[in-house]
């Protein structure tokens, strides 16, 4: 098999991250306030308190104004509502993201629940799943299936008819990721904890997406020749990132792949960036008296 394409979301990051930067400063020279994003993380998780740290950073490059909440750990649930609904009140706030994961005796459902669905630019507000299962493009959809999308659109991946199989159930992007993969009209299969054969699914994949945080899961014998794959795991082993794929083995074997780090993670951030701009072109539309600079 011949070299692979390594699907760079670091470099299609920068390029869009650009193109929203252009655009924002458009908006603010005509006068519009910049957009702003809140930020709002809960304890110490060293994972959390990096990421958070790379998507306050983007921000200020797009020129996205971050209001960063830094929250104890022993914070219940109502003292975090309270919070929200401050947030969810405040008029220079297009968007806000709660970090997740939150630590246990906060009830991570009510607190999705309560962020306003036209600021849930996570994309995890019922209203946005429901909107994504019922295709409508005002919706927002989560970081991480966003920034899978532009990636293959970017390297015209086609996904029409196409066998896509993904790894992982979870909220954040398995999940998410099949609604969004269906809407594109691809036939898809999702594996989880309880599937029995995953090696007989994963092989039947045209395009295979691993998203378990599990190193190394994904060997080169359970990979189609000529597949393409897209690892959304992240994890550190002896002090290296890596991700869910053998990447060094399973690369001789593919069409295309995307390399951990360096590949779906730089595009969650700038899905974030994404529906950041697209909440604040909503709202500046529709609260344009209140939001021109005096
Ligand atoms: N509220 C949310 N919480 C979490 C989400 C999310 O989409 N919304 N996703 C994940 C983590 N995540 C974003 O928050 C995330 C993970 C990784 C990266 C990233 O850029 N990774 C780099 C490596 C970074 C490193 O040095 O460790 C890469 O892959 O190149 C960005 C965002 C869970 N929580």
């Amino acid at each position: 098999m011949s070299e692979p394409i390594i699907l760079d979301g670091k470099a299609l990051s920068q390029k869009l991250r650009e193109e929203l930067r252009k655009e924002v400063e458009s908006y603010v020279s005509a006068g519009y306030r910049k957009p702003g994003l809140a930020v709002v993380l809960v304890g110490d998780d060293p994972a959390s308190q990096v990421y958070v740290k790379n998507k306050i950073n983007a921000c200020e490059k797009v020129g996205i104004e971050s209001f960063f909440y830094k929250l104890d750990k022993s914070i219940l649930t109502e003292e975090l509502l309270d919070v929200i609904a401050e947030l969810n009140s405040r008029d220079e706030i297009d968007g806000i993201l709660i970090q997740l994961p939150l630590p246990s005796q906060i009830d991570q459902g009510e607190v999705i629940l309560a962020i306003h669905p036209d600021k849930d630019v996570d994309g995890f507000h019922p209203e946005n799943m429901g909107k994504l299962v019922a295709r409508m493009e005002d919706g927002f959809i989560p970081c991480t299936p966003l920034g899978i999308d532009l990636l293959l659109k970017h390297y015209d991946i086609e996904l029409k008819g196409k066998d896509v199989v993904i790894v992982g159930a979870g909220f954040i992007v398995g999940r998410p990721l099949s609604l969004l993969m269906l809407w594109r009209d691809a036939t898809v299969t999702v594996c989880h904890i309880h599937t029995r054969d995953l090696k007989k699914h994963t092989l039947g994949a045209d395009i295979l997406v691993s998203a378990t945080g599990v190193p190394g899961l994904i060997k080169e014998d359970m990979v189609r020749d000529g597949a393409i794959v897209i690892d959304v795991g992240i994890s550190k082993v002896d002090g290296k990132i890596v991700g869910d794929v053998d990447f060094n083995k399973v690369k001789g074997k593919v069409s295309a792949i995307t390399p951990v780090p360096g590949g779906v993670g730089p595009m969650t951030v700038t899905g974030l960036l994404m529906n950041t701009v697209k909440s604040y072109r909503k709202r500046i539309r529709t609260h344009s008296t209140s939001t021109m600079k005096p």
